[in-house]
């Protein structure tokens, strides 16, 4: 901003005059000035185009914007035609006025509402960001006192304070902070020898700069005062676009907290003002050394800004980049939360900057989508913090009795569980005594088998043989020979047949055989093997069959096992996230307690604040009485004096006008009382000034400007008519 004497103003006045009268003349209507809809919860985005400047009238550039009807405009560029649509559009002939209308008021309603609201300007460098933010003033002051130039940040101030004023139903406070963010480092402007703050979120307030210099203000004039001090302090620098370029990006930050008396409610808003410095191509800005630096960092931060714009747009990004600089981290709530924010996107009319201007309105197309959380930033009642508390005391009683319950459960099942381990152990042992018994029945199977074996061996040798013997045996010829030759060897002295057999017959040796074998066999005569071994069968298969049952118990019962092992863990998690929870619940409710006992404490000193006012109060009532009685006496005597010097009221002038000063004197001393004894002694000398007032003399009103006299009501009507009477007797 150029250091602007009064003069430059005028000039510029005329200028902008001028202007508007060739837009008139040109066709292009002035925007609707309509207030933007402060409940939309999208970023609202407004456009401004300045007109063109001295370069580029030398220059000989060209208008390249169409203003449509429905807030849309046209740039048509030497290759392409696009179009935009935005909440407004502003042409070059709108005024200060209409911006801080259409784009300040309602963000300023918001904060004094409780909401935080943010308006910030973007746009290349020498668009007209300072111009719509502070307006085209000193740069001593920082910001414009010509009423027609006036940016939105002194409007917004002086309407602000109007705005709170006009409410007496509320007590507020305000405090400010005024900053910079200049080369990636906060400075505070009120303060700068702090030059590299930090941005910290703090609830209630949200993001703040932490350390920043916080100012209490009472009126608009001491906003500007501050003000003038941090322009003072701003890093500004002459570019070949710009005379007076701001190389930072400079934040004010108006913090309004405000107490209804009559419902208590306690409301905090926040009003973030953001002029930020310009994008610049580095050729066309003619920017080197120091100035080439500080132009690479404003180009950086401002794509930070274009990031985090991205990210909250794309519907893609799970991360919203608002730590890669300073400003994204500062404007936080302003982008995509806790904010009502407005953005003015300033703009070139002419040719020379049509690639600045598409990008910029690019810019501002997709902040148009990003959507805010803006939500009224109360702080609750003692009465709300109490229901709070009991509710939470309610849900700290249920979950106390849910982990109980699953506490009890918890206890059973592992008693359960026990029990069934308990039972699996015996069931252990019996397999292990089933195991050896069918060890052991194993054992005698087998050696029953190798007896089966060798006995089946035997027996079938045996068959063979006794099978084959009695043939022998049987065979009519061959046994007739051996018993004849028996009888012969048993005749002649022989041993006996069979010896006499075996010497002369190899029927004899197959006999002997037979015989030695049979008699073998006759040494195990009365087992029956068969059923031995069916026996057998039996019981193995017994055996086996219980073995299976016990098998088939045993992993039904590891499967139990495994369930209620499982089943366990699953329980101790459970309890242990309630525990957690509880834990958490009784931290929030020792908590509350606390907040509960200072809100009791702010209370009960409250209450003896009022008690003690009682007293004042009663003490200032008799007084006041007392003081009446005199006065009364005091003016009644002079008007007797005055109705006995037989002079009519209406004609002295010089009484009535006496008692006037007297009456003015006496309400100026009570004007520090409260309301209640200020209408008692106003209701009470109400009615002497009715009386004077029927002398024609003075008027009631000039005696008590601000109320109408009681001489209204039937009750001072009642003394008006004593006081007559009195004054005839
Ligand atoms: N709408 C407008 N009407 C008349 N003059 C304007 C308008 N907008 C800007 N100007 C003038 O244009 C010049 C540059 O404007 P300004 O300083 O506000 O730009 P800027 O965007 O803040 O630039 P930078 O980013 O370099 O700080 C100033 O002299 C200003 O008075």
């Amino acid at each position: 901003m150029s250091t602007t004497a009064v003069g430059q103003q005028n000039q510029q006045q005329e200028q902008q005059q001028s202007q508007q009268q060739r837009g008139a003349e040109n066709g292009v209507q002035l925007q609707l000035v309509q207030p933007l809809n402060s409940d939309n919860n999208n970023i609202q985005v407004v456009c401004r185009f300045r007109p063109m400047n001295d370069m580029e009238k030398t220059q000989s550039e060209k208008p390249i914007v169409e203003f449509g009807e429905n807030q849309n405009c046209t740039i048509k560029t030497r290759r392409s035609v696009h179009n935009f649509t935005f909440d407004r559009i502003f042409n070059s002939e709108t005024r200060q006025e209409d911006i801080f209308n259409v784009v300040g008021k309602p963000v300023v309603e918001d904060v004094c509402k409780g909401y935080n609201g943010t308006i910030f300007a973007y746009g290349q460098t020498g668009s007209g960001k300072t111009f719509t933010m502070m307006g085209a003033g000193d740069s001593i002051l920082g910001y414009s006192e010509h009423p027609e130039f006036k940016g939105v940040i002194p409007r917004s101030i002086d309407y602000l304070f109007r705005y709170l004023e006009s409410n007496s139903e509320i007590k507020f406070a305000v405090s400010m902070c005024f900053v910079e963010i200049y080369m990636e480092r906060i400075k505070d402007l009120l303060d700068p020898s702090k030059k590299n703050l930090k941005i910290e979120k703090r609830e209630p307030r949200g993001i703040i700069v932490s350390g920043a210099r916080e100012e209490r203000v009472t009126s608009a004039r001491e906003i500007y005062q501050l003000l003038k001090i941090g322009a003072s302090n701003r890093a500004i620098a002459a570019t070949k676009m710009n005379e007076e370029s701001s190389r930072s990006h400079t934040i004010l930050i108006v913090m309004v907290s405000q107490k209804n008396i009559t419902t208590s409610e306690t409301k905090f808003g926040k009003l973030i003002l953001v002029d930020l410095a310009g994008s610049e191509k580095v050729k066309k800005t003619g920017a080197s050394g120091s100035t080439l630096e500080e132009a690479k960092q404003i180009n950086k931060s401002l794509s930070a800004l274009g990031m985090v714009i991205t990210a909250l747009t794309d519907g893609n990004s799970k991360h919203v980049p608002y730590r890669d600089s300073k400003l994204t981290r500062l404007l936080q709530d302003s982008l995509g939360g806790n904010s009502r924010t407005t953005l003015v996107i300033n703009c070139s009319f002419s040719s020379f900057n049509e690639e600045e201007t598409l990008s910029t309105l690019r810019f501002g197309e997709r902040a148009k989508k990003i959507k805010n959380k803006a939500k009224v930033n109360r702080e609750l009642t003692a009465k709300e913090l109490k229901q709070m508390l009991e509710k939470a005391k309610e849900e700290v009683n249920e979950l106390r009795d849910i982990i109980t319950g699953l506490r009890n459960k918890q206890i059973e099942e592992s008693r359960k569980f026990d029990e069934e381990l308990l039972e699996n152990s015996h069931i252990k042992q019996e397999i292990e005594v089933v195991t050896k018994e069918k060890e052991k029945l194993k054992e005698i199977i087998e050696e029953m088998n190798e007896i089966t074996v060798k006995q089946s061996t035997k027996t079938s040798r045996h068959r063979s043989i006794s099978i084959s013997s009695s043939q022998k045996l049987f065979n009519p010829r061959r046994l007739s020979m051996f018993v004849s030759r028996s009888a012969t060897l048993f005749e002649s002295g022989g041993d006996s047949p069979m010896s006499a057999c075996t010497a002369n017959d190899t029927s004899e040796a197959i006999f002997d055989q037979t015989g030695s074998e049979t008699s073998s066999i006759g040494d195990d005569e009365g087992t029956d093997y068969a059923e031995l071994f069916e026996k057998m069968e039996v019981e193995r298969e017994k055996t086996e069959s219980k073995n299976k049952a016990l098998q088939s118990q045993v992993s039904s019962l590891t499967a139990d096992n495994f369930d209620i092992e499982q089943k366990n863990k699953e329980l101790k998690e459970q309890v242990r996230i309630l525990e957690e929870i509880n834990k958490e619940m009784e931290q929030e409710h020792i908590r509350m307690q606390e907040e509960l006992l200072l809100k009791q404490k702010s209370l009960d000193s409250l209450e003896e604040d009022l008690k003690k006012s009682k007293k004042n109060e009663t003490k200032w009532k008799k007084e006041t009485m007392e003081l009446s009685e005199v006065f009364n006496k005091t003016v009644q005597s002079k008007v007797r004096e005055s109705v006995r010097n037989q002079n009519s009221l209406s004609g002295n002038n010089k009484v009535v006008e006496m008692l006037t000063l007297e009456i003015k004197a006496l309400t100026s001393q009570v004007s520090f009382f409260d309301v209640a004894t200020r209408s008692a002694f106003r209701e009470k000398f109400g009615t002497l000034a009715y009386s004077i007032s029927k002398s024609g003399v003075v008027k009631p009103e000039e005696i008590f400007p601000i109320n109408n006299t009681g001489a209204a009501s039937p009750n001072s009507k009642e003394r008006v008519f004593t006081i007559n009477s009195s004054l005839k007797q």
